[in-house]
C-alpha cells in the first residue's frame, strides 16, 4: 500500500535508489514542491504548466476510463482557463489553486474547487462527474485516492479558515495554499490534521475488533481514538483500549501512518498491541461502541473473502474495512502474522 510504508519498507524503498553525486528525482522533486510553497511567483509561473485536479463543492472530478475504471482527469492549466472562462468566470478563480504535489513526471499538481460555477455544466463540458469523496476513494485504485483525499483535506481548510480566530479579520493565503497570514495581526496558519490512535489488539491467538453503530452493517474495525492534548501515541492507545473495553495493554508496536479524510482530516497511527491471554474479558463501553469481540483467524480469513457487503436481509456475516483503510492493513498484518506462527508450531 504506497500511502502506508512501514518503517522497514521505507528503508527497503530508500535502499533502491542508485546513490549518485545528484539529488534523485524524488529528492529534487520533493525541494520543488518546497520551494513552490515558499516562493509566490515560482508556484504561480508552475500552475501555469501544471495539472490541476477539479473539484465541486468539495466532491471530485471522476472520468470514466475505458477499462470500465475511474481516474481522476488530471487537467492542463489552459484548459482548465478555458473551461472558467467558457462558463462565464473570469480568469482569476484559476489562482485560487492548491498545490498538492508533484507527479513522477515533475509536473506541479494543484486542486481547484469550482463550487461556485454549475456543477452539470462543468461536468458536460469535462465529460465526467463530480463524485463525494467518500465514494471516490473507494472507486479509484492507487494513489490517486490519497491524492483526492489530501486536496479535499485542503481545499476545505481553505474554505473553513478564511478568518483569523484570535482578531476576527480576513486571513488571506500564499499562493501554494499551505498557509494563511491574518491580514491585521500577522498570525500565520497552518493546515490542521487531528491525530488519531488505531490499534489492532491481539492476545496472541485472537484480535479484538468492534463496531460504532454508525458502521456499515456487519462491518467491525480496529479500535480508534483521537489523541487528547498533551498525549502521547502510547498514552492515548493505553486510554483508549481502557476506556472503549475495559483492557490493559501489555506491549505496542508501531506499524504504519495514514491520512484519513473523513468525516475531516486525520492523521491515523497505527499500532499492534498485546494483551495477556489471562485477561481478555471485555467490558465494552456501550455509549461509543455497539459491539467488540474477539475474531479467530478461521473467522478473519473468510471475513477477507467477502467481496461485497451484506445487504439487509442477507445473513450476518464479517464485513472488514475496505482496502484502502489502515485498519483493514492492520488486520492483514495480524493475520500474515498468525498464519507464519501457526505453520511455525
Ligand atoms: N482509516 C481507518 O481504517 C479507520 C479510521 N477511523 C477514524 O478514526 C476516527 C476516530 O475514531 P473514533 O472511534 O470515532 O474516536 P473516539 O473513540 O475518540 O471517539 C470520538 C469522540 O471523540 C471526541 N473527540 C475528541 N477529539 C476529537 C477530534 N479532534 N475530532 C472529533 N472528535 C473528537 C468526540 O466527542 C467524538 O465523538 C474516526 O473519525 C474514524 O473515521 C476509525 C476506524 C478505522
Ligand atoms: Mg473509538
Amino acid at each position: 500500500m504506497a500511502a502506508m510504508l512501514s518503517p522497514l519498507r521505507m528503508l527497503l524503498c530508500a535502499a533502491k535508489c542508485p546513490p549518485t553525486r545528484h539529488c534523485s528525482s524524488f529528492v529534487s522533486r520533493m525541494r520543488y514542491v518546497n520551494r513552490l510553497k515558499e516562493d509566490d511567483a515560482s508556484c504561480l509561473a508552475a500552475l501555469q504548466s501544471g495539472h490541476i485536479f477539479l473539484f465541486h463543492r468539495l466532491s471530485p472530478l471522476l472520468q470514466h476510463t475505458e477499462r470500465g475504471t475511474f481516474r481522476p482527469p488530471a487537467l492542463i492549466s489552459s484548459d482548465v482557463q478555458s473551461v472558467l472562462e467558457r462558463l462565464g468566470s473570469d480568469g482569476s478563480l484559476l489562482k485560487e489553486s492548491v498545490l498538492i504535489g508533484c507527479s513522477e513526471q515533475n509536473q506541479a499538481q494543484f486542486c481547484l474547487d469550482v463550487g461556485e460555477l454549475d456543477q452539470a455544466a462543468v461536468e458536460e463540458v469535462c465529460g465526467g462527474n463530480f463524485v463525494q469523496l467518500r465514494k471516490s476513494y473507494f472507486l479509484l485504485t492507487g494513489a490517486e485516492a490519497p491524492l483526492l483525499a489530501k486536496g479535499q483535506a485542503l481545499l476545505r481548510w481553505h474554505q473553513t479558515s478564511r478568518f483569523c480566530s484570535a482578531t476576527g479579520q480576513p486571513t488571506l493565503r500564499n499562493q501554494a495554499g499551505s498557509q494563511r497570514v491574518c491580514s491585521s495581526s500577522g498570525i500565520v496558519y497552518y493546515p490542521k490534521m487531528s491525530p488519531v490512535v488505531i490499534v489492532l489488539v491481539s492476545d496472541g491467538k485472537r484480535c479484538l475488533l468492534a463496531r460504532q453503530s454508525s458502521f456499515p452493517r456487519g462491518m467491525y474495525s480496529a479500535l480508534a481514538g483521537f489523541c487528547d492534548m498533551g498525549e502521547s501515541l502510547e498514552e492515548t492507545l493505553c486510554r483508549e483500549v481502557a476506556e472503549e473495553v475495559g483492557l490493559e495493554v501489555q506491549s505496542i508496536f508501531y506499524s504504519s501512518s495514514q491520512h484519513w479524510p473523513f468525516p475531516h482530516s486525520s492523521f491515523m497511527l497505527g499500532c499492534h498491541a498485546t494483551i495477556s491471554p489471562a485477561h481478555t474479558q471485555l467490558d465494552v463501553d456501550h455509549t461509543e461502541l455497539e459491539d467488540a469481540r474477539w475474531f479467530g483467524l478461521e473467522e478473519i480469513t473468510s471475513a477477507l473473502q467477502v467481496k461485497t457487503p451484506p445487504r439487509r436481509g442477507d445473513p450476518p456475516v464479517l464485513w472488514l474495512p475496505p482496502k484502502h483503510a489502515i485498519a483493514n492493513h492492520l488486520i492483514m498484518e495480524w493475520t500474515n502474522r498468525q498464519r507464519v506462527s501457526e505453520v511455525g508450531e
